[in-house]
């Protein structure tokens, strides 16, 4: 499913037009028709009872851009189906949009109860409220009179407890980035018109828009949308198109010959949690390497399934991998630098890189702050080493160290900069956080949309390297090995989490791998 910015939404709305020679009045009828069925999908508005009155009705609260016009639409919509409706206008009309303007002159030729928003006072009787305030049209922080209004709202809605819906994203929610201003509310619906707005899938912005609702535009927009970068949802249609039936006769030699490097003095758990991951997700063969000290407490610890070589001998254990990944437990000692070095430098093979070795790697590039505010994409992210193409799987901490950026930035900037690292240094960016993200060197962008709190414990993170790395021996491709790994480690988590709220383990989610594979196959 594809997930769209401000700037595609604006893009469409002139793209649209001029290329398919839908008008943006359709387009908006279209949206606005699209609030009236999801309303539908979810109450019987014929028998509209706020458990008050009989008198009760929805309402359009509407700003005076095309998201309120949208909402001026829709209750149009229900006019004609004998919905009761009233509108309050929020802001200057004298200073509206032009398909506000006209559609605000249909209703009032319609004889629908418009208010203003200081002549209104019936809260009583509401029983669905619609806020079109704005959508993707928000400019900076909210003014203080639409902040005092979405108070109201608030406390209204705390006192005749009636439903609250977005049209397309509530007001304040930064569309692309999900930052949300001052005095944004949290909705129980959003109705979001295309595909889903990203701000609606990144936090804080998930947490308020509730329930998401995508109605169609009518047309199909994503002709129009040409070479511009694109972003998708991880879900589980994406995971079934990737997935592969094996074929009977494969061996172990067809599924794959992987090896994990890691593993330190003080650090025995995370090279073996992604080792074992490798193996349930159905490497056929798994080697371990590991310092040569550490060996035997690793060869007592790890399940008999997978080999443990020492780290010593690294050439000869470089020998015939379909991958290699490593990082977990590798450590910080000043030697280890000049280890992952070696490495990249004898291993021309597909790569995962996790935990440690991107520690060891430093700086890879800057980010030029000024460009990122003013979103002059091209120049935002400069290259200062180059990389093997490969998968880099950073947490947060790990990615604010490889492009020398405060954490915060990164959150406010999330899936920008994955794009742009990912697209300087032609590298698969599996960048893991709240939610995790895909980058590829194409500029797409996969974003997670499974996953629970559950998941938030030490160790997740070598499970997804030891999945991914699983995938790419058994033949994926690393953007689909990193696509798919995301998805199923997710999935996993969510399966264990339904039955276990919170208390499970990394290893239950390695061994529970096989759940979700056999559920993609349909099995
Ligand atoms: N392609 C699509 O998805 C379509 C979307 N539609 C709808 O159009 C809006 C975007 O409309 P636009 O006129 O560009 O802007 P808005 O109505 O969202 O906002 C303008 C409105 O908001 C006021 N405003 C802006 N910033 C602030 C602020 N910081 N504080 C207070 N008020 C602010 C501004 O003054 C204007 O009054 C999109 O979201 C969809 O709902 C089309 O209908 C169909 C195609
Ligand atoms: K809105």
């Amino acid at each position: 499913m594809n997930i769209l910015t401000t700037e595609d939404a604006r893009f469409i709305d002139r793209e649209v037009p001029k290329q398919l020679g839908v008008s943006l009045e359709i387009l908006m009828e279209n949206a606005g028709r699209g609030i009236v069925d999801a309303l539908w999908g979810q109450y019987d508005l014929f028998s509209l009872d706020n458990a008050r009155s009989i008198n009760s009705f929805v309402l359009f609260i509407c700003g005076t851009g095309n998201n309120g016009a949208d909402g001026l639409v829709a209750a149009r919509h229900l006019m004609e189906q004998g919905v009761p409706v009233q509108i309050v206008l929020v802001g200057d009309t004298s200073k509206c949009s032009d398909l506000f303007a006209l559609q605000l002159e249909r209703c009032e030729a319609m004889g629908c109860i418009i208010d203003m928003y200081d002549e209104f006072n019936d809260w009583s009787n509401v029983a669905v409220a619609v806020e079109g305030i704005m959508g993707t049209g928000l400019t900076g922080k909210l003014r203080d009179l639409t902040v005092d209004v979405l108070h109201d709202i608030d406390t209204m809605r705390s006192q005749y407890n009636f439903d609250l819906w977005a049209i397309d994203v509530p007001a304040g929610l930064d569309a692309t980035t999900g930052q949300i201003a001052e005095g944004t509310l949290a909705y129980d619906y959003t109705v979001t018109f295309g595909a889903i707005k990203q701000g609606l899938l990144l936090y804080p912005g998930k947490a308020v828009g509730g329930i998401a609702v995508v109605a169609p535009l009518g047309a199909p927009w994503q002709k129009v949308l040409g070479d511009r970068d694109i972003t998708v949802t991880i879900d589980s249609n994406l995971a079934e198109k990737l997935i592969n039936y094996r074929i009977p006769m494969a061996h172990k030699g067809v599924n794959g010959n992987a090896l994990i490097i890691g593993g330190s003095n003080d650090m025995i758990g995370a090279p073996i949690l992604a080792a074992e991951a490798a193996v349930h997700s159905g490497a056929g063969k798994v080697t371990l390497g590991v310092p040569e000290v550490i060996k035997p407490v690793v060869q007592g610890r790890i399940i008999p399934e997978v080999m443990v070589t020492s780290t010593e001998a690294h050439k000869a254990m470089l020998e015939g991998r379909q991958v290699v990944a490593m990082g977990p437990g590798l450590g910080r000692t000043s030697d280890i630098p000049d280890f992952v070095d070696s490495i990249l430098d004898s291993y021309e093979g597909p790569l995962v890189l996790d935990a440690d070795a991107l520690y060891a790697l430093g700086h890879v590039g800057s980010v030029d702050k000024d460009a990122l505010r003013d979103g002059e994409i091209e120049s935002i992210y400069a290259v200062e080493r180059d990389l093997p193409y490969c998968v880099m799987t950073p947490h947060l901490g790990e990615f604010s160290r490889l492009i020398d950026l405060p954490i915060k930035w990164i959150e406010r900037h999330y899936i920008t900069l994955a794009r742009e690292f990912a697209k300087k240094h032609q590298v698969v960016l599996v960048l893991k956080g709240i939610p995790s993200v895909v980058a590829l060197p194409d500029g797409t962008v996969y974003v997670n949309t499974i996953g629970n709190a559950g998941m938030g414990s030490g160790g997740m993170g070598d499970v997804l390297t030891g999945v991914i790395a699983g995938f790419i021996s058994q033949g994926y491709s690393l953007q689909d090995s990193a696509v798919l790994g995301v998805y199923v480690h997710s999935r996993s988590a969510d399966i264990l989490n339904d039955t276990k709220a919170w208390g499970y383990t990394p290893s239950d989610v390695s061994t529970s791998l096989g759940c979700v594979i056999s559920e993609l196959l349909g099995e």
